[in-house]
């Protein structure tokens, strides 16, 4: 792999994108192949975002001698491809992912890949193909995607733990899933999906890391890990805003969002900048946990949010020898979700109800989420579940039955 700068003139000035030139057969069956290939972050084809800047079949093979008798080239490809910025952390990846998809090439030698990075112009033009017809805000009123707020009455009951899980889950579904780290003070989703990369800027637009097959965005990928954040209700309104508005997210069709723990300033904030978002609570069965939990989901009667559901975690769980270990009492997720029944103007069930697992704590501190790692274990399975109910729930409640699934 070697660098060029950028060469600009494949664009055309409409901001749309010219492909190489294609001289011969060779060249045009791996710009075919090239199609498959998609940006790590963007999740898009590289053929369709000005990223292949060339495709050259060479008439000299790298030890000198030329081709001959037929005219063709040696079967050996140079591949040409940009970079959104300089320093692309994904360099590898795209490389690797460029010599995978020419591997077999019928007449093919030999390829190698070089790098060069976007001029202005061509960065310009690629933020103007991902934006284009996007209002600034795709999860306003009438966007597709589902919006779920995950919030708890107090923290340590596992919501982080858990959104990351369904988050996870619902990726490997095969859904197109985005992952917003609010918790802002006490940022943990990026180490449990085992990510520490940083977000790409393509100038003010943010390109989210892919995780375990989600795109997520964390306060904690822009600070110093090692320090304490110390901001006030505003400045943690406008990070959130800049999550929202700043940060390309594609088509999604869910978005989870992990709320700090309580009803604070970030809570209101998601609810302002998310109206289409619906509250899930999770709460421990305990049921002193459990009444405060209730006051989170009551938050929504002010905030004109519904809440999807509650999930007990930390429930009982059963041991090698057969008896049942029930560390936080039981009841309270079903104490939380009939007392939000009770209190808003539609039913809310209670999802599921996931055990103490030791294997869901160790895959998440080993950064590899146990639906992934563990998927049958007592947690992987519940968590899974509630991921599947989640992902077949229609957007948006009102008028709607909603399958109430109590558990004894
Ligand atoms: N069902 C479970 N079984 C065993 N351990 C669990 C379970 N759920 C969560 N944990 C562990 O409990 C701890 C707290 O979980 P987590 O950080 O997800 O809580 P949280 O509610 O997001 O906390 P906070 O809001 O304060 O950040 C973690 O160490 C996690 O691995």
């Amino acid at each position: 792999m070697t660098d060029t700068p950028g060469a600009p003139g494949t664009f055309d000035t409409t901001g749309t994108f010219d492909t190489p030139e294609l001289t011969t057969d060779l060249e045009r069956a791996a710009w075919v192949r090239l199609g498959s290939v998609l940006d790590p972050e963007i999740r898009r084809p590289v053929t369709e975002l000005g990223m292949v800047a060339s495709i050259t079949e060479s008439t000299e093979s790298p030890t000198g001698a030329t081709s001959t008798g037929t005219g063709t080239g040696t079967g050996h490809l140079t591949i040409g491809i940009r970079l959104t910025i300089a320093g692309c952390p994904l360099r590898d990846t795209i490389t690797q992912d460029v010599e995978r998809a020419l591997e077999g090439l019928d007449g093919c030698t030999g390829v190698e890949v070089v790098m060069a990075v976007m001029t202005a112009e061509q960065r310009a033009s690629l933020k103007e193909l991902l934006t284009a017809g996007r209002p600034k805000n795709q999860f306003e009123k009438g966007s597709l995607a589902r919006v779920y707020a995950v919030a708890s009455g107090k923290g340590g009951v596992g919501k982080s733990t858990v959104t990351a899980n369904l988050a996870t889950a619902l990726a490997d579904r095969g859904l197109s899933v985005g992952l917003v780290d609010a918790d802002i003070h006490g940022f943990s989703i990026p180490g449990l999906l085992g990510t520490t990369a940083k977000p790409t800027r393509v100038d003010e637009m943010i390109l989210p890391p892919v995780a375990q097959g989600v795109k997520v965005i964390s306060i904690g990928m822009f600070l110093d890990a090692d320090r304490p954040v110390a901001w006030r209700g505003p400045m943690l309104h406008r990070a959130l805003e800049q999550f929202v508005t700043d940060v390309y997210w594609g088509d999604l069709d869910v978005l989870l969002v992990d709320l700090p723990p309580g009803t604070g300033d970030i809570a209101i904030s998601a609810a302002q900048l998310l109206p289409t978002s619906e509250l899930l609570i999770v709460t421990t069965p305990q049921q002193a946990a459990a009444q405060v939990a209730a006051r989170a989901g009551e938050l929504a009667e002010q905030t004109g949010q519904q809440v999807a559901g509650v999930i007990e975690n930390m429930a009982a769980m059963t041991l090698p020898d057969g008896t049942v270990l029930d560390l936080f009492g039981s009841g309270g997720g079903q104490t939380v979700a009939d007392r939000l029944t009770g209190s808003l103007d539609h039913p809310v069930p209670l999802l599921g109800s996931v055990p103490l697992d030791p294997l869901l704590r160790e895959d998440g501190d080993g950064g590899t989420p146990v639906v992934l790692e563990h998927p049958d274990s007592a947690a992987g399975t519940e968590l899974r579940r509630i991921a599947g109910s989640l992902a077949v729930r229609p957007r948006g409640l009102s008028g709607l039955k909603l399958p109430v699934t109590p558990r004894d």
